[in-house]
């Protein structure tokens, strides 16, 4: 059974729509979503959580309708979305207190761990935690309740190269260890290159790719050379070219990379794919 499937999802803003927004997350998998600044990601994050109200469109979580069943996928669900930067003048241990009681699953000793990882203070104040320590907080409090599925709104933005990558293993930790599905924004595409099984891929409030990643980077290549040696037939199949100096770049569908002979035709990732994929 999926650990969530979206089908059809609508929200309408006055100048954004998000438009016929389907695809699934499968258990013990890792799915990034990825998009432009004002793509419609925390939109549609926030809409599956019934955290904005869609307007049509049908959400599963773990065969679950919602938001008929909001409060049991809730507590089996883990979500963040930004900095745990609420009730500054509250301890860290003093949110803990509170936000444990909302979860039977609460693992205390877990819930330790994860602060001694990130090296966490239970008696300082919210106010007092860097923009990177509220993350990990927030990280940490998502953590500690074994959810069976975590979506996270740009969770490794803020943090440090180190931290990120600590992050990016205890997210595979999470997945292999106890086979949660785990769902995040990102723009750090490097990171989903590393670790990501799926990929969503949402442009202008409407999802053009969704599924496996290696088979998704796959069926694009990045092609480069002299201008002058570029076929005009090749170059209408170009996606995102970019010219200067005599010298070309872009990218190719797999497909057509067979017609790209003398030029440079190398593997493309998830970056490449999407600047050109952007530019057009
Ligand atoms: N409450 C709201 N009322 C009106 N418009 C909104 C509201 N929330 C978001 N929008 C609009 O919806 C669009 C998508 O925003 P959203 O935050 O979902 O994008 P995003 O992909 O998460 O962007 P970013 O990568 O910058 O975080 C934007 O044009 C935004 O202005």
């Amino acid at each position: 059974m999926d650990a969530l499937t979206v089908s059809h999802l609508e929200k309408r803003y006055p100048s954004f729509h998000l438009r016929d927004v389907s695809f699934r997350v499968q258990p013990g998998r890792i799915m990034g979503f990825i998009g432009r600044n004002g793509a419609g990601k925390t939109t549609t994050l926030k809409s599956i959580l019934n955290l904005v109200h869609p307007d049509s469109g049908a959400v599963q979580f773990f065969g679950l309708d919602m938001p008929a069943h909001e409060f049991a996928i809730k507590q089996r669900t883990a979500c963040i979305f930004g900095a745990a930067n609420y009730y500054p003048q509250s301890a860290l241990k003093t949110i803990a207190a509170v936000y444990r009681r909302f979860y039977p699953t609460w693992d205390e000793p877990l819930y330790q761990s994860y602060l001694q990882r990130f090296g966490l203070d239970p008696n300082k104040k919210i106010r007092q935690l860097s923009q990177g320590m509220s993350i990990k907080f927030a990280l940490t409090l998502a953590l500690s309740h074994h959810a069976e599925l975590l979506i996270l709104d740009e969770p490794t933005s803020g943090l440090d190269p180190v931290s990120r990558d600590e992050l990016l293993h205890i997210f595979e930790d999470i997945v292999d260890r106890e086979g949660a599905s785990i769902f995040f924004s990102t723009h750090i595409t490097s990171d989903l290159d590393k670790n990501a099984d799926n990929i969503t891929y949402i442009q202008n409030g409407h999802i053009i790719a969704s599924g496996d990643k290696d088979a998704f980077v796959a069926s694009y290549r990045k092609v480069e050379g002299r201008s002058e040696d570029l076929p005009p037939a090749l170059k209408e199949r170009i996606i995102g070219l970019h010219e200067r100096k005599g010298e070309f770049s872009g990218l190719l569908r797999a497909a057509d990379a067979a017609g790209a002979n003398g030029l440079a035709v190398t593997p493309a990732d998830l970056e490449s794919i999407m600047v050109c994929t952007e530019r057009g």
